[in-house]
């Protein structure tokens, strides 16, 4: 790491500018203020967006205080429930804005473990796109109950099969983007808005030809407080990822009948 300051005042981060980890919210009181504790530890140098979708039990709130106390952090308040792709979304347009050169995901509840992050933007100097693989040798899940790795294994196979990507983990939140790699990823076009957005972007990833890389993580299930898996998002994942298969299968073959 460097120790060289932006124009701001703003650390870089080795080559790739400075960091901003987005930390999507929505009833993570009891997580909120532990988890920017263990990223500010661990990458001293990082911002933390917290956006929240005004959560009942208050986790905008307990951000907004440690955003009085700590001037890298940063919280996004937005009108209410819009799902965790939407929530991404302007957290990306936040960052963008304000030219952070690296833009990371990261869940509140401790599942993605912040003193992991050094590897993944170590990784970062040669890719674009560094994603947290629970499914390949060295990953691991703890704590997981046995149907949510199945579903979670399955829909990353499934997808991985079905869109061509050769990627094992395609549906976990855990990554570092260069921030000029994902603007070319045409995300004004994206509608994904459940856990199906982590499929939509690594497929759009793949599609426009960005250096993917995977590295092992140990993901945590939660202690305190619930998981927003729901039967919808999982439907919408399910019907999203077919209609793309099909849709690139489809197109394929017209190409080739125009071509013969
Ligand atoms: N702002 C906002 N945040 C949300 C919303 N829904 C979920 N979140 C936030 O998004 C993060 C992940 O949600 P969880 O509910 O904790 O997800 P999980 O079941 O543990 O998710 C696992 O599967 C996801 C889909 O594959 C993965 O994205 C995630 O990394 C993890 O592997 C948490 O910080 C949660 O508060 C929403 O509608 N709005």
């Amino acid at each position: 790491m460097s120790d060289e300051l932006e124009p701001g005042g703003r650390r870089r981060y080795g080559p790739l500018g400075t960091v901003l980890v987005i930390i999507p919210t929505y009833n993570e009181a009891d997580n909120i203020g532990p988890i920017v504790g263990r990223v500010r530890a661990a990458v001293p140098e990082a911002h933390i967006l917290v956006a929240d979708d005004n959560s009942p039990d208050g986790t905008g709130k307990y951000a907004d205080e440690l955003a009085v106390e700590d001037e890298q952090v940063h919280v996004l308040h937005r009108p209410g429930k819009e799902g965790l792709g939407a929530a991404y979304l302007a957290g990306f347009r936040w960052g963008i804005e304000r030219g952070y050169g690296v833009l990371v995901e990261m869940d509140a509840d401790g599942s993605h473990q912040p003193e992991e992050l050094p590897r993944l933007l170590t990784a970062l100097g040669g890719a674009d796109l560094v994603l947290g693989s629970r499914w390949m040798p060295g990953g691991r899940v703890v704590n997981w109950p046995k149907y949510r790795e199945l579903v979670s294994r399955g829909g990353s196979t499934y997808s991985r099969l079905l869109l061509g990507m050769p990627i094992r983990d395609v549906t976990g939140g855990y990554r570092a983007f260069r921030t000029e790699a994902l603007e070319r990823l045409a995300m004004e076009e994206v509608a994904s808005q459940g856990y199906c957005f982590q499929v939509d972007l690594a497929w759009r990833a793949v599609k426009a030809g960005l250096h993917v890389v995977e590295v092992p993580i140990t993901f945590v299930d939660r202690e305190v407080g619930d998981s927003k898996m729901s039967r919808d998002i999982f439907a919408e994942a399910l019907w999203r990822v077919t209609a793309w298969g099909v849709g690139s299968r489809v197109s394929r073959a017209v190409g080739r009948k125009g071509r013969g």
